[in-house]
């Protein structure tokens, strides 16, 4: 079942066209992928999908619903985690939970969150004293308060150590697992590669493949999805 339909999208922010004509889909239970140069509109397609920003123009239907339309009932459905997301650095881990859980109506059990996802023992830690790794954490928590069926996660393992980032990857299959559709923002062709179902490269507003790592692969012509990405894109390698 197709829970993201975009066809040709559309977004300028003053006269500067920014989506281009945005075209993709995305099942239930996948994790999508959304790959592309810096700038390409990757952020502002999920801004746009998540409710959170308005198109100018072309379909957009996320679970069903118009997000421009339909976006209180839309909202309790998705959660996002933002690219530079932040909370206050004084507010401690369990108050965050707490805070965001008393948005929603019917939201997930934010103490069972907090057990799941091995911040009780942070419980009482200030945001700022927390370390990349515990941030992202805290931060996948919060997109899954609301007991959302589909979750953004925009540049989520960027600034992670290696340890770190294999630990989110995990986190983010086990909300795969549970039947959440997970639309995954990344510059890492092995994160995508490892994780994702199906993906998207995004260039200059416009998408300009879509497929399984192995498909793009495949149309690159080439031996790993990182040359992949620098053949279909027309970039360098460095
Ligand atoms: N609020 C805004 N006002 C004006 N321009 C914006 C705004 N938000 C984004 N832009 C511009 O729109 C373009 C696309 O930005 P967007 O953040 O969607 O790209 P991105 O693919 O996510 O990039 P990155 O990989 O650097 O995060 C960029 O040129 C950016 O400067």
């Amino acid at each position: 079942m197709t829970v993201i339909e975009i066809d040709g999208m559309t977004k300028s922010y003053r006269g500067d066209k920014v989506l281009d004509g945005v075209s993709l889909t995305v099942e239930r239970g996948e994790i999508f992928g959304i790959a592309g140069p810096n700038g390409a509109g990757k952020t502002t397609t999920v801004e746009c999908a998540s409710g959170l920003r308005d198109r100018d123009g072309g379909v957009l239907r996320v679970l069903g619903l118009d997000p421009r339309t339909d976006r209180r009932q839309l909202l309790p459905r998705v959660g996002v985690q933002l690219q530079e997301a932040a909370l206050p650095d004084a507010i401690k881990v369990g108050e965050a939970l707490k805070l965001y859980a008393s948005f929603y109506d019917k939201p997930a059990d934010w103490r069972a969150l907090m057990e799941e996802w091995g911040l009780a023992d942070r419980r009482r830690s200030s945001f700022s004293s927390l370390s990349g790794g515990w941030k992202q954490r805290l931060f996948i928590a919060l997109a899954l308060v609301g007991d959302p069926e589909v979750v953004f996660l925009d540049e989520l393992t960027t600034g992670l150590d290696p340890s770190a980032r294999r630990t989110t990857w995990g986190l983010i299959r086990d909300i795969r697992d549970r039947g959440v559709t997970v639309v995954l923002v990344t510059h890492f062709m092995d994160e995508a590669r490892t994780l994702c179902d199906r993906m998207a490269i995004i260039d200059q507003g416009r998408v300009i493949t879509q497929g399984t790592p192995d498909e793009l692969i495949a149309q690159g012509g080439t031996d790993s999805l990182e040359d992949a990405y620098f053949a279909l894109t027309g970039g360098q390698a460095a």
